[in-house]
């Protein structure tokens, strides 16, 4: 598709051609002439009219005649032989003007006059297109035989200064004709004009006069017109037929010769000295026989160094080749036909746009050669119409072309530049936004983050409103139930056991609080005591944080920690200790250097280690196991027990400088059955932190359930409660927590059942216990997993021995195979087992009745889960049996 683009760029591409052509027209023409010779040169010689025979008086016939001029007898006996042989038509090209021996010139007027049909030539001069027109006389007096002048001819040639033949010759020739040339400006010889005007009259040149007498065409059967000379009723020798026969002309009256080939090349010739040499009938010497009978014969000196002009082929043309190939153009009708102006306009404007397309295409190479293609294809189309005798211009179409690729490309080069220029010019313009548009980005996004910190620290006061404000909506519900001890939570003392994670009513407790406060600024070692559950840990981490001290809270609990590992737990190790020492430890000691050191479970210390600590406390240095070097440490000590510590002192299972150094201030904290103000308290204070954990939609608990929480006896107190209000928030079905959900009352009954072995949980047991093989039944690294405190993993662990003693009837090997699993920490559990069972059963043959004893187990046991208390009763029953026999067994 032309885009109007490439038609403007292609239009002016034809415009820029046609000044260039308009501008030199000269320069123009001759290299269009050049051309001309170019595809005369490239076609070759084509063949000729076999009726045209060349009678040459050559250098060959020199020889036998002499030099030239010839004695006119022999041109005589020339001209009798031709008619002789029945020549049509014999164009004599010789001049002869002045006159010579009288007898000579009678013989030659006799052969001519008896032939009848020879021409003769006569010279005119042709004048320059403006040249002034002196009139000529020099014919004046013949006997004339020119054609009348029609308007239509009135550009044709001038021509004046006419040399006749001798007029006694003159008037006996059949035909005269001019033998006048128009050399281009080169000197070339292309084009020949078929008539001139010669005072008014047309006069034929040689060549075309010979042909209308071969033809014999009258005179008034030649019609010269602007572009054509017509020849009417044209009729061929051994024709039949009559035609007539357009000769295209230009205004000026001319022809365009088309040359045959290169003069050895073309034409039949024949030497006139063999032609005189062999008089006999119709033949000649040299070359092939030719028939002279109906032939046009063209006579003519081709001496060497005579009358050579150039023409396109050659340079030495004989004259007479120029004849010869008029005539032979006209015999053959072998016209060139020229194009006309009109389309040679149409031809400049149709290339200069292809080219305009060519160069659209976008690769320079493509657009090289796709320009080349149509150079060279418009020049090889011009050379092969050449063949049809079809003259195509040349200089014009190539010319638009050139011009148009060279302003094309131009143009384009500029308008490249244009737009690298703008592009560049944008390029910076864009660059200079984008730093702007980035300037503001900056901003917004500064003060974006801005708004954003506003926003969080409106959300953070949001959050903290919401949650005092949900404190409140509590407090306030509380305060339904609580009635007038709910006024006491805004006393400052009960805010800030809160503000430590003590939830309180209970006037004992917070003064067990405000005691450890006072005694917190002090290193004095600290003794907690209390049921397990009941928040000695708790009190423990708040008395470290009330006290000030720098360093680390560090806890161990030493029920849970494997009897082996205690000692290297609490003062460290070297490197290479013992097996599985692989680098040094620190120890729990070290670890609390400046800060507090939690004993919980310190009733449950061995002996051993009971003069070890003693040790350390008394000297404030450890010395890691495997060691040689002490290292000096300033721990605040406070311990823990659910046991009755003194108790065990007396019985002499603690060692008493031991017990006096840790009871430096003791503190007992009551059982939750002891605190009923708690319970609703603590129950709405654990609904809101599961509600929330379990992301639950829980805004209550049902009287009943309430009713049933303050029944319960909570033996493993906080903890336990902790436990159900948990499992009363993820069971709930609705948002309430219902006596249902509570699952207390089965845990109750199954408490009550005296052979509970079968409803044990055992199942529920399964993964626990799974877990707990897995991590070689390290408490702590249980707990972590199950994200429970040690003391949970301890108390259940307990539980599940006394179950599955239980299930194995007593038999503690049995019973630890099925706790231990593959049996890999066998002796571990084993050992356990034992230590258990013996601290539950011991004293029971100081029990004087069962259930006495039973209870009394049950009360050291608080610690361990419910749902094993039916296990408990189990296994002292039957060993209050064994060490009760009925009276009178053995
Ligand atoms: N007054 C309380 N207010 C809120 N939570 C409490 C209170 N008392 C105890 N708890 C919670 O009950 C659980 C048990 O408390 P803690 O571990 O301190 O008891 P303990 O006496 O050390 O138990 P053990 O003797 O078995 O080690 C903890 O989750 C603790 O936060």
């Amino acid at each position: 598709m032309l885009r109007l683009r490439e038609i403007v760029l292609g239009g002016i591409g034809a415009a820029l051609t046609g000044i260039v052509l308009w501008t030199l027209p000269n320069l123009v023409q001759s290299w269009e002439w050049k051309t001309l010779d170019l595809r005369f040169q490239w076609r070759g010689a084509v063949s000729t009219d076999p009726n045209l025979v060349l009678i040459e008086a050559d250098d060959e016939s020199a020889q036998t005649f002499g030099r030239w001029p010839w004695r006119r007898t022999v041109h005589a006996h020339l001209i009798e032989l031709l008619a002789d042989q029945k020549a049509r038509a014999v164009v004599y090209d010789v001049l002869f003007a002045l006159k010579g021996d009288p007898l000579e010139d009678r013989a030659l007027q006799q052969a001519i006059d008896t032939a009848g049909n020879v021409v003769f030539p006569v010279a005119v001069r042709l004048l320059e297109k403006r040249a002034p027109y002196a009139p000529d006389h020099s014919g004046a007096g013949l006997k004339w035989q020119g054609l009348d002048l029609p308007p239509e001819a009135k550009r044709y040639f001038l021509a004046n200064r006419a040399i006749f033949p001798l007029a006694r010759l003159a008037e006996h020739v059949a035909g005269l004709g001019h033998i006048a040339t128009n050399r281009d400006a080169d000197g070339i010889i292309r084009r020949v004009p078929l008539l001139v005007n010669y005072n008014k009259k047309l006069v034929p040149s040689l060549a075309f006069q010979g042909v209308l007498q071969y033809l014999k065409i009258p005179p008034q059967n030649v019609v010269p017109g602007k572009n054509t000379i017509r020849l009417l009723d044209v009729q061929f020798p051994g024709s039949t037929v009559k035609r007539d026969i357009a000769i295209p002309v230009d205004e000026q009256g001319q022809m365009l010769i088309n040359y045959a080939g290169r003069w050895s090349d073309t034409f039949l010739h024949a030497s006139m000295a063999a032609v005189l040499d062999r008089p006999q009938a119709g033949e000649t010497a040299t070359g092939p026989s030719v028939t002279l009978e109906d032939k046009l014969l063209l006579v003519a000196n081709t001496i060497s160094g005579y009358d050579a002009k150039p023409v396109p082929m050659e340079k030495d043309f004989p004259g007479v080749g120029v004849h010869a190939n008029i005539i032979n153009t006209l015999l053959t009708e072998s016209f060139l036909r020229e194009t006309s102006p009109a389309f040679h306009v149409l031809l400049v404007l149709f290339l200069s746009l292809a080219t305009a397309q060519v160069l659209a295409i976008r690769y320079y190479t493509l657009q090289a050669l796709f320009v080349a293609i149509l150079f060279a294809g418009y020049a090889f189309a011009a050379a092969f119409l050449f063949q049809s005798n079809l003259v195509l211009p040349v200089v014009g179409p190539l010319t638009a072309i050139a011009v148009t690729t060279l302003w094309v490309s131009l143009y384009n080069a500029s308008s490249e530049k244009e737009a690298a220029d703008m592009m560049k010019h944008t390029a910076e313009m864009l660059s200079g936004e984008k730093k702007k548009v980035e300037a503001e980005i900056e901003n917004l996004s500064r003060d974006f983050t801005a708004r954003e910190q506003e926003m969080d620290a409106l959300s953070r006061q949001y959050r903290q409103e919401k949650v005092q404000l949900e404190a409140r909506i509590r407090d306030l519900r509380l305060h339904t139930g609580l009635g007038p001890a709910l006024g006491r939570l805004t006393e400052p003392s009960f805010q800030e056991c809160r503000e430590h994670g003590i939830v309180t009513l209970e006037e004992s407790v917070v003064q067990t609080f405000r005691e450890l406060k006072q005694v917190a600024p002090n290193a004095s070692s600290v003794l907690l005591l209390g049921e397990s559950g009941t928040g000695k840990e708790l009190f423990a981490r708040a008395l470290h944080r009330l006290s000030g001290r720098t360093g680390r809270f560090i806890d161990i609990n030493l029920a849970a920690c494997p009897e082996g590992l205690v000692e290297s737990e609490l003062f460290g190790h070297v490197k290479g200790a013992f097996t599985g020492a692989t680098s040094d430890k620190a120890g729990r000691f070290r670890d609390a250097d400046g800060g507090t050191l939690f004993l919980d479970e310190i009733g449950e210390v061995k002996p051993e280690l009971q003069v070890k600590l003693l040790r350390v406390l008394q000297e404030r240095e450890v010395t890691p196991v495997g060691g040689t070097r002490s290292y000096k440490v300033n721990v605040r000590i406070v311990s823990a027990t659910n046991k009755d510590l003194k108790e065990e002192m007396e019985a002499g299972r603690f060692r008493s400088d031991l017990y006096y150094r840790l009871n430096t201030i003791p503190f007992t904290l009551q059982p939750l059955r002891e605190r009923p103000k708690d319970i609703e308290l603590l129950a709405w204070h654990f609904m809101d932190r599961y509600k929330h954990r379990y992301q639950r939609n829980i805004n209550g608990i049902s009287k009943k359930a309430m009713e049933v929480l303050k029944a319960h006896t909570w033996p493993g107190n906080v903890r336990e409660f902790e436990n159900v209000i948990e499992r009363g928030v993820t069971l709930a079905e609705g948002n309430v927590i219902q006596e249902k959900d509570l699952q207390l009352k089965g845990e109750m009954e199954a408490a009550a059942v005296s052979a509970p072995a079968k409803a044990s949980p055992g199942n529920r047991d399964t993964s626990f216990l799974e877990t707990l093989r897995a991590h070689r039944f390290e408490i702590n690294a249980t707990a972590k997993q199950l994200e429970v405190s040690r003391n949970t993993v301890a108390s259940r662990f307990k539980g599940i021995c006394f179950q599955r003693l239980v299930e194995n009837n007593g038999d503690c090997a049995q019973a630890a195979r099925s706790v231990s699993g593959d049996g890999s920490d066998y002796d571990f559990v084993l050992q356990k087992l034992e230590e258990y069972y013996q601290n539950l059963v011991k004293g029971s043959e100081t029990w004087t009745d069962v259930e006495s004893a039973v209870a009394d187990a049950l009360k050291r046991s608080r610690n361990v889960p419910t749902a094993y208390h039916p296990a408990i009763a189990q296994l002292v029953r039957d060993r209050f049996a064994r060490d009760h026999p009925p009276a009178g067994s053995v």
